[in-house]
């Protein structure tokens, strides 16, 4: 699809794309770059790539498609570094948890006759770093675009195809609303996850040991999610704070009033509430979607980012 594929970031993501990449021959060559030495040389171990490289510029050179997989903090830099080595005409994409943050640092960056598409695959797993890809991992799952106004519709339906060939299907939507849906599907999960394994671990009256020994499968479930990888979700934090906040003020919210019927023993609300919450389980198993971003308040290209 594309001659020379150049993956920046070679972790879960960028490793999974090279295993999905080679498998259906996407690519005449598959260039890949990390900041890390000791990344790079695991992923050469691996065999993920035709030719490694630390200067992300190189990879970048001569590249028909560049896709940046670096924690969203990351991403500025790694634009400023290869801005200078892109080729008129090359696409330059990037697989962040936010979108507005990305393009806001990548943008200006970005030289004119260069197609930069900002793109995020809903898929994932806790683990991160080369060996925990796997070429399944798109398969069936959402591939957002949050195209620019004036993207042009041809990269645009050549970058989808490529997702499409990975496994993916595509959606289109604007940055901004992106952030939103994806704070509520996806950051605040994380976070509460991490918070409550946090606040599990600073009891007192109950031992770690118990906790480990005694842990529920929904316990389980959030050990699960706080297992992420720090740098990344420190980085999603920081990096779509005004959607977070506004969620996390929200849940707050529902938090202190679900706080309230269990004081006052008000049976009929926690009843009512949890018939509501269980119907929304009920319809995602029937979509055939066990998570992923719902179908609420999708936007076409037409709405795109105005930031
Ligand atoms: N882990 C997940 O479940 C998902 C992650 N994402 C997004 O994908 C991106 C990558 O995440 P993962 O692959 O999970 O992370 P990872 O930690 O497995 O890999 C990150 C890679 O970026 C490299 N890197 C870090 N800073 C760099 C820099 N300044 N310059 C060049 N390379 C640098 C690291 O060496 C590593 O190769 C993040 O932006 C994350 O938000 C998107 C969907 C799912
Ligand atoms: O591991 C999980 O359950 C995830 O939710 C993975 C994930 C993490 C971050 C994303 O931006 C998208 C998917």
């Amino acid at each position: 699809m594309y001659d020379r594929i150049a993956l920046v970031g070679i972790g879960l993501i960028g490793s999974s794309l090279a295993r999905v990449i080679r498998r259906e021959r996407l690519a005449g060559e598959i260039v890949i770059s990390t900041r890390s030495a000791a990344t790079l040389k695991r992923a050469e171990e691996l065999g993920l790539g035709d030719t490694y490289t630390t200067d992300a510029a190189e990879a970048a050179r001569g590249a028909d498609l560049v896709i940046v997989s670096v924690p969203v903090g990351a991403s500025g830099a790694v634009a400023a570094e290869i801005a200078p080595a892109l080729k008129p005409g090359a696409t330059v994409t990037d697989v962040g948890s936010t979108k507005r943050s990305v393009i806001e640092q990548m943008g200006p960056h970005m030289p004119a006759g260069v197609h930069f598409i900002p793109g995020h695959p809903l898929a994932g797993t806790e683990k991160s770093g080369p060996d925990a890809g796997f070429a399944d991992l798109f398969e069936n799952r959402w591939c957002i675009f949050t195209p620019l106004p004036g993207t042009d519709p041809q990269a645009l339906e050549r970058l989808s195809d490529f997702w499409r060939r990975c496994g993916s299907n595509i959606d289109t939507m604007d940055a901004e609303h992106h952030d939103m849906v994806l704070a509520i599907v996806s950051h605040l999960p994380h976070i509460i996850a991490y918070n409550i394994v946090g606040t599990a671990d600073d009891l007192e009256t109950v031992t770690k040991s118990e906790v480990i020994k005694y842990s529920a499968s929904g316990f389980r479930d959030f050990t699960r999610l706080a297992a992420s990888d720090p740098t990344m979700w420190r980085d999603v934090c920081l990096h779509n704070k005004d959607a977070i906040l506004e969620m996390l003020a929200r849940f707050s919210e529902d938090l202190a009033s679900l706080q309230r019927a269990i004081r006052w023993g008000d049976g009929e609300k926690l009843f009512d509430m949890f018939t509501r919450t269980r119907a929304i389980r009920r319809s995602i198993i029937e979509a055939g979607q066990e998570i992923d971003v719902p179908d609420f308040g999708r936007q076409a290209v037409e709405h795109p980012h105005k930031g």
